[in-house]
């Protein structure tokens, strides 16, 4: 079966490749990679021969050299893991010689996906490993997708990948971002998300790499700026606009960067950067309207101060003064876990959830005096965003919050992050060496996220840390004392990696000062007022959303949590396009439970209203008790007062008691509740 399946697989590629067969369900694309696999690398589609991978030291060198790309993709790469919500497939970035220099996937599928060579160091080129998502996507330049039998290798056949390149800011390919998947089925969406995920990156590097140049952010409808969508320009404080990215070049009619930087911005647009920054300024950067010089089309746009501050632009408004105040919001905006239009970090932590606030305060109080928390809760449940509101709020909140996340830097990089190194500690290295954040972090308050997958040999020297409180860099000979709160969080209960040997017990007792737990979302009662807020801090503005999808958002599992959940709103908010949420908006993975739950006759999204007679006798399953505590929760964030809970659900008092009624949800005389 094996050998008729391997010579079908051997005669279609000869087919193509020596007699130019024309093969109507093969992609051109991936015939001509067949071609170039027999003809130039002289490949064998039989071979089970593995990627060369590169030694530990290299692996070392790779990432430091690659640091930049690594640390602004990771972040992305996760966000896109958890949308596409499919334990089979592997999120993987790989550099222009098809090396692997980040991967996410869950442990097993990445044990099984390394038999096949695919891992970190290994090098995923179609010159190594044939026709591949990766290595082809590398050659065409082009998103690419190459199902199960395109593959060259008869041993790929099982795979299925979607490859994106990712661009520099001046317009070259510096790496290609893939999802790899043992499904053979391709998602549509898929291939959009990647997209999407792979121009948040070149976005990102487009503020790292021009940190002097200011960002300029624009789009015909206003919504759409700090989306996806957005264009996006890097310009000096004379004008010369320096990087751009696709929709920018897209929106102003320019073939590339080359012809687009002939220009400056006052010749773009009808407004010197210096007039478009006070105007960003003074509407506290929100999208102000601004036309195309020598035309009337009309864009919305928001400047900001550049990431490393500003020299030159001087706040016309109070000339003796420099931009300070802006510029501090700036380095807000870049350092911050996420931008929040309402107030400070703790007031996106106490919006009504008792059990989180009881764990703020008790935090709030071991911390300021100087014992060590352990922040327990789901990935995207919102760690970071609570040790910074806890930092905020700590003695130290003057000092430096950073935040290390221990699980999406690759372990050759961790070491380095965290304790620096000196000039010269090994090749790669930048001259001038570089501080730990441990460092970074003195004076203030040191995030350790996931510190459950620190390596051991390194779990030893944090260890040694935090007893003498004092640093060595790596390569260095003397150390530097250092004074830390320190925060650590995991989503992986530690002492049962300390039961299993994968934890160093010393170091556990160490970190667990106090444990604090972090609830899911799912049982959040504060969830209505977290939609509101991530919606508005996503659309900009507030957005109306119809009571169907509220109930559909209210009774989802949120399994990725507040990460999740922010993508699902920013999404819809896109889709919805300034117009009432609705049904039709729902991403992926919540129409699918929709249909799902439809399918099995009770809608997640409960139609309160359509609600008939004969329903409210039939009996309660899973996704009504969902319902039910959804209720129960939301009645308990407004104190039982049942105007506010209609109010809140957008629906009659009538129709909230009817639904009560229906789950034994009752109010005694006095106005108490009775749940049985
Ligand atoms: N209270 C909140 N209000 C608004 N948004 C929040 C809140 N908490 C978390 N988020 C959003 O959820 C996302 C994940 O938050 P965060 O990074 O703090 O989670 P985490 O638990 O540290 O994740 P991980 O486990 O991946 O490290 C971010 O986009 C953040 O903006």
């Amino acid at each position: 079966m094996y050998s008729l399946e391997v010579s079908n697989h051997i005669e279609r590629i000869n087919q193509i490749v020596h007699h130019g067969a024309m093969v109507p369900d093969i992609d051109p694309a991936v015939a001509s990679s067949w071609g170039r696999c027999v003809n130039d690398y002289g490949l064998d589609p039989e071979s089970r021969r593995l990627p060369p991978v590169l030694t530990h030291a290299e692996r070392i060198e790779r990432a430091e050299q690659k640091r930049v790309l690594i640390t602004e993709a990771k972040h992305e790469m996760n966000i896109l893991y958890q949308q596409l919500a499919d334990p089979e497939l592997a999120v993987v970035l790989v550099d222009t010689d098809g090396c692997i220099l980040h991967m996410v996937a869950a442990d097993h599928l990445e044990s099984d996906l390394s038999s096949l060579g695919l891992r970190l160091g290994a090098v995923w080129s179609e010159e190594e490993v044939g026709t591949n998502g990766m290595g082809t996507c590398l050659i065409v330049g082009e998103p690419i997708a190459i199902r199960q039998t395109d593959h060259f290798l008869y041993k790929h056949i099982l795979l299925t990948c979607s490859a994106v390149p990712v661009m520099d800011h001046t317009g070259k390919m510096i790496a290609v971002l893939d999802v790899t998947s043992r499904s053979s089925l391709l998602q549509q969406h898929s291939l959009v998300l990647i997209g999407m995920t792979a121009r948040m990156i070149e976005n990102r590097l487009l503020t790292v790499n021009c940190k002097h140049a200011h960002p300029v952010h624009f789009h015909s409808r206003p919504e759409s700026i700090n989306t996806v969508h957005d264009g996006k320009l890097m310009v000096e404080d004379d004008g010369t606009i320096v990087a751009a990215n696709q929709s920018a070049l897209v929106q102003l009619g320019f073939p590339g960067m080359k012809e687009l930087r002939r220009y400056r911005f006052d010749e773009i647009f009808q407004s010197t950067l210096e007039a478009l920054l006070q105007r960003s300024m003074q509407s506290s950067f929100h999208p102000v309207p601004i036309y195309r010089a020598g035309a009337s089309s009309r864009f919305f746009a928001v400047a900001q101060l550049p990431p490393a501050g500003s020299t030159h632009v001087q706040n016309q408004a109070s000339p003796a003064r420099p931009v300070q105040l802006a510029s501090e919001k700036a380095t807000e905006l870049t350092t911050l876990p996420c931008k929040s239009t309402r107030g400070t970090p703790q007031s996106r932590i106490e919006l009504g959830d008792t059990f989180l606030r009881e764990q703020f305060e008790l935090a709030q109080r071991v911390v300021s005096k100087g014992v060590p928390v352990l922040l327990y809760g789901e990935t995207g449940s919102g760690k970071e965003v609570l040790a910074h509101a806890v930092h905020h709020r700590s003695p130290r909140h003057e000092g430096p919050f950073v935040a290390v996340n221990c699980a999406s830097l690759p372990e050759s990089l961790i070491e380095s992050e965290l304790f620096g190194y000196r000039a010269g500690a090994f090749t790669g290295a930048q001259r001038q060496g570089r501080s730990g954040k441990i460092l970074q972090a003195h004076g203030g308050t040191l995030l350790l996220d996931e510190i459950g997958d620190m390596p051991l040999a390194l779990q030893a020297r944090l260890l040694r840390v935090l007893d003498e409180r004092k640093v060595t860099p790596l390569g260095a000979d003397t150390s530097v004392d250092v004074d830390i709160q320190l925060i650590s969080a995991s989503h992986r209960n530690l002492s049962d990696l300390v039961a299993r040997g994968q934890f160093r017990e010393d170091l556990y007792y160490r970190l667990n000062g106090v444990e604090i737990r972090l609830p899911p979302l799912r049982e959040r009662q504060d969830k209505r007022q977290l939609i509101d807020l991530i919606l508005e801090e996503e659309a900009g503005q507030r957005v109306p959303l119809a009571d169907d999808v509220l109930m559909v958002l209210m009774q989802y599992a949120w399994p990725g949590n507040l990460r999740q959940m922010r993508h699902v709103l920013r999404t819809m908010a896109v889709l919805a396009d300034g117009a009432t949420i609705g049904m039709q908006h729902l991403p992926g993975p919540l129409a699918a439970a929709q249909n799902q739950s439809v399918q099995n006759g009770a809608p997640a999204s409960c139609y309160l209203e359509s609600m008939t007679e004969a329903e409210e006798h039939e009996p309660v399953n899973p996704l009504q008790e969902s319902e039910r505590i959804t209720l129960i929760q939301l009645l308990e964030t407004h104190r039982w007062n049942i105007s506010d809970v209609a109010r809140t659900l957008g629906v009659s008092r009538n129709t909230l008691y009817r639904k009560l009624h229906r789950h034994n949800i009752t109010l005694s005389t006095q106005g108490n509740p009775t749940v049985t």
